[in-house]
């Protein structure tokens, strides 16, 4: 029973509902009870949703709401499936992100979770005596009775089958306590493995293990094994095995139990527990001062900027034990599932079983174990892409975001989030520190070191005195035909290197064989019909790909537009440098890895594998291979065209270059020998590329705070992008106009407040169209992040009140990474 004061009103974010969160009163119900954080089942309209309480109060903050206001239906959780600081952050970004809180619960959820169960009714003892006999009031009343004492209980389809009048009774009959109401998760809830755990609680007398052989046997096994083990163990070994079980177990020598196996994450590998390196003083001094801000507790943001083979993960792993010594949890962010998988094994080796993994490469049924295993606090240290900044762990004490500067954090469709920013603000709403760590901080960290917002501590130095590599500059204005790929002097160092026994990257951020195929011609280049994007040429698969929505189609004979045979393939992609590598080192072993060579994560450890191994001595790759990766062997790296992200129309392209440029260059000369880069460019006087040839990133980054302080660009000011698409091109243009013609009015009403917006735009996104939809851009700048929020929130309150065509979509790009 209730005590009076009980909450009595929940709050729900009702999933696939609206954007608010609902009202429904908590009915007297038996337990589990209602609270923050547990899925319910509520009506909405005439059917049954799935919800997250995300609020109890006894009181309703308008009592007119009081009036149609419907009870939960049911409770599913007895314990919250969102802890409190995770409700409170995705509300947090349901609010910055402009975003509906439903949506932002179920990016935030595991899948297995978000799906709606089936409702199944079953007797109990009390309803199996009672029912016999009892008065059913209706036809479908009575079927139901009759269904039940024929089968005990009632599953989706049978109940679907029954004549109407049967909900109501079935009603009556749970509060009887007569049948209960059970859920289960069909499709989505993967089978649970289960193993059979066998203890010894006292040894059986001498004068029975000498009578008998196999009884001895069964009583070895276990006690080798210190007194318990798996059945399975025992039965490879002893014929008969459950009978002596069974036996063993009624005379009290045993005790059975079975013991929920929670699937690993199939790249995990188990390693004996490696002893921690020691650390070097500048790791050490780094340590001791994250450690001081641990033990003073509260919210703490810590920038790590060290060199490339500095040894930051192991001043990660230094902080995560002493969080975990202190009985608290941490988590550590990676970028990418390729990173992932590498700290995956050094993780695995410190903290055992402790470790949960979380990336997309996971299958749901692991995922769902993952999670359950992070919110039982089994699994005290987490290490995830993206979207493990939503792990539920108890008691977290301590956040890693490694590679903070990199692009692959934010989320480019739906709940379009930053992880990194998300993350600062989980440290902040929990109260502990958070490190950034990159060899690269993102300008912004900069910026918030620079205004004393957050701490810098330095790692200046490569670990065992290494030296950084030597950067060089290949002017490729000079080169042509196949040496725009390869120039000669790459290909002198190639050569050198492979001699020398050691082992090279080749580095281009375009997959493909050629990156477009024009008519010589009318100048027509082949584009994919959905997008306004050139078609890229693959070789192996001898068709044209489109790269942003999956379109794939034959070349063409002729040129469509003026029906000439006169197409040909322009510019170059990871599959071209592979030919070329291949024409002049014929017998040397390379492994590519991108987007079209590893289509798994499985297949991507493979690659990896056979290069660190050494049977592949050139690896061929994209971005993924940039980043975070410790070849000891490598010796030299080639970057193919730095000019790539210089193209990119977008203010922050010179930041994205040198931070690529130098995360790239610096995985060469990780082992004993010394590194060395070539960067191929037909911009070699270009400001990013001389910061990448010079290493010197700290200048680089004044220089660019000056440049964007004058142009008023983030992060001196806060941007946001409005997004419209629609299938019609017209319609898109129209709403892109319309919201402009708002934004201009509420800008005038802000100014008159003394809260200054700029706009700019509206104007066709540089990807105009995208699967099949056009595209436009508006941009809202503001000083300040008191003023772009309300200015956000009047802008988007009236696209909701304008009740756009279904087919016009208007989203929110906050702090926008990407322009297209
Ligand atoms: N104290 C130490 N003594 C000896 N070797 C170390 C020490 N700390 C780290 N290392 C080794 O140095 C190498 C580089 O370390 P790590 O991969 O952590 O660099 P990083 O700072 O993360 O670089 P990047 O930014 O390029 O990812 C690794 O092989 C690691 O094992
Ligand atoms: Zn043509
Ligand atoms: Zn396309």
């Amino acid at each position: 029973m209730k005590p009076d004061d009980a909450v009595s009103y929940a709050q729900v974010a009702v999933l696939n509902g609206p954007a608010e969160p609902l009202h429904y009163r908590i009915p007297q119900l038996r337990e589990p009870t209602a609270r923050p954080g547990v899925r319910v089942l509520v009506p909405l309209g005439r059917r049954e949703a799935l919800g997250i309480v995300v609020d109890t109060t006894p009181t309703l903050p308008d009592p007119s709401l009081e009036k149609g206001l419907k009870d939960l239906a049911a409770v599913l959780d007895e314990r919250p499936v969102l802890p409190e600081d995770l409700l409170r952050l995705c509300r947090w970004m349901a609010t910055y992100y402009l975003h509906p809180l439903p949506a932002v619960l179920e990016t935030a959820l595991p899948p297995g979770l978000t799906a709606k169960p089936a409702i199944r009714y079953r007797l109990t003892d009390e309803g199996r005596r009672a029912l016999l006999g009892s008065a059913a009031p209706s036809a479908g009343a009575r079927a139901l009775e009759e269904a039940l004492a024929a089968s005990g209980e009632l599953g989706a389809c049978e109940l679907r089958d029954l004549p109407r009048g049967w909900k109501a009774h079935a009603h009556r009959l749970e509060e009887k306590g007569w049948i209960r109401k059970e859920f289960a998760w069909p499709s989505t809830q993967p089978t649970q493995k289960v193993i059979r755990i066998v203890q010894l609680v006292r040894e059986p007398p001498p004068e029975r293990l000498t009578r008998s052989r196999h009884l001895r046997g069964f009583v070895e096994v276990l006690l080798e094994a210190g007194g318990s083990c798996p059945l399975a163990r025992i039965r490879a070994r002893v014929p008969n095995v459950h009978y002596w079980v069974q036996k063993l177990t009624e005379e009290g020598f045993l005790r059975v139990q079975d013991r929920e196996v929670l699937r690993e994450s199939p790249l995990a590998q188990e390693m004996p527990p490696s002893a921690p390196a020691s650390l070097t003083p500048e790791q050490d001094q780094v340590v001791r001062r994250v450690g001081e801000v641990l033990d003073s507790g509260g919210f703490h943001p810590l920038v790590l900027y060290g060199v490339t083979g500095s040894g930051k993960t192991e001043v990660y792993l230094a902080l995560i034990e002493r969080v975990l010594a202190a009985g608290r949890t941490a988590l550590v962010l990676v970028p990418e599932i390729a990173l992932s998988t590498q700290l995956e094994a050094l993780f695995r080796s410190r903290f055992g079983s402790g470790l949960a993994v979380w990336h997309s490469g996971l299958s749901p049924g692991v995922r769902d174990d993952q999670w359950k295993k992070i919110v039982r606090g089994e699994s005290p240290v987490v290490l995830g892409v993206r979207s493990a900044v939503f792990s539920p762990l108890p008691n977290l004490g301590l956040i890693v975001v490694d590679e903070e500067h990199d692009g692959s954090y934010k989320q480019e469709d739906r709940l379009r989030y930053h992880a990194r920013d998300a993350a600062v603000m989980r440290a902040r709403l929990v109260g502990v520190p958070v490190v950034l760590g990159s060899a690269t901080p993102s300008l912004q960290s900069i910026h918030n070191w620079r205004l004393g917002r957050y701490e810098l501590l330095r790692l200046e130095k490569r670990v065992e005195e290494r030296p950084l590599p030597q950067v060089a500059v290949v002017d490729m204005r000079r080169h042509r035909g196949p040496f725009r790929v390869l120039s000669p002097e790459l290909q002198e160092a190639l050569r050198e290197t492979l001699e020398q026994g050691y082992q090279a990257i080749l580095f281009l951020n375009r997959r493909g064989f050629a990156t477009f195929f024009l008519c010589r011609t009318c100048g027509y280049v082949l584009q994919c019909p959905h997008c306004a994007v050139s078609a890229t040429y693959h070789q192996s698969s001898d068709r044209l790909q489109c790269h942003y929505c999956g379109w794939e189609a034959q070349i063409p004979g002729a040129c469509p537009v003026c029906g000439k045979h006169a197409l040909i393939p322009f510019g170059f992609g990871t599959e071209r440098v592979e030919e070329e590598f291949k024409r002049s080192f014929p017998h040397v072993e390379t492994v590519r890895i991108d987007r079209d060579a590893v289509s798994r994560p499985g297949q991507l450890v493979e690659h990896l594998n056979a290069f660190r191994s050494g049977k592949a001595r050139v690896l061929i790759g994209t971005q993924m291979v940039a980043k975070g990766h410790d070849f000891p062997q490598v010796t030299l790296v080639g970057v193919i065209n730095a000019d790539t992200s210089l193209q990119v129309a977008d203010f922050r392209s010179g930041e994205t270059t040198v931070q690529l440029l130098l995360q790239v260059a610096g995985r060469a000369g990780r082992g004993d020998a010394p590194g060395r880069v070539l960067i191929q460019t037909y911009n070699p006087q270009h400001h990013a590329i001389q910061a990448a040839v010079h290493m010197d990133y700290l200048r680089f980054c004044e220089a660019e705070l000056t440049s964007r302080q004058a142009l008023q660009y983030p992060p001196f000011t806060r941007l946001a992008r409005l997004l419209v698409t629609a299938p019609d091109p017209e319609a898109a243009k129209r709403v892109a106009g319309e919201c402009a013609g708002t934004a201009e009015e509420l800008k005038e009403a802000f100014a008159a407040d003394d809260r200054p917006v700029a706009l700019m735009g509206p104007a066709p996104a540089p990807i105009h169209k995208l699967k099949g939809r056009y595209r436009w851009n508006l941009y809202i700048k503001a000083w300040s992040h008191a003023h772009l929020q309300p200015f956000l929130e009047a802008l988007m309150a009236w696209v909701a009140h304008r009740k756009l065509p279904r087919t016009v979509h208007v989203a929110v790009d906050r702090d926008p990474m990407s322009s297209l």
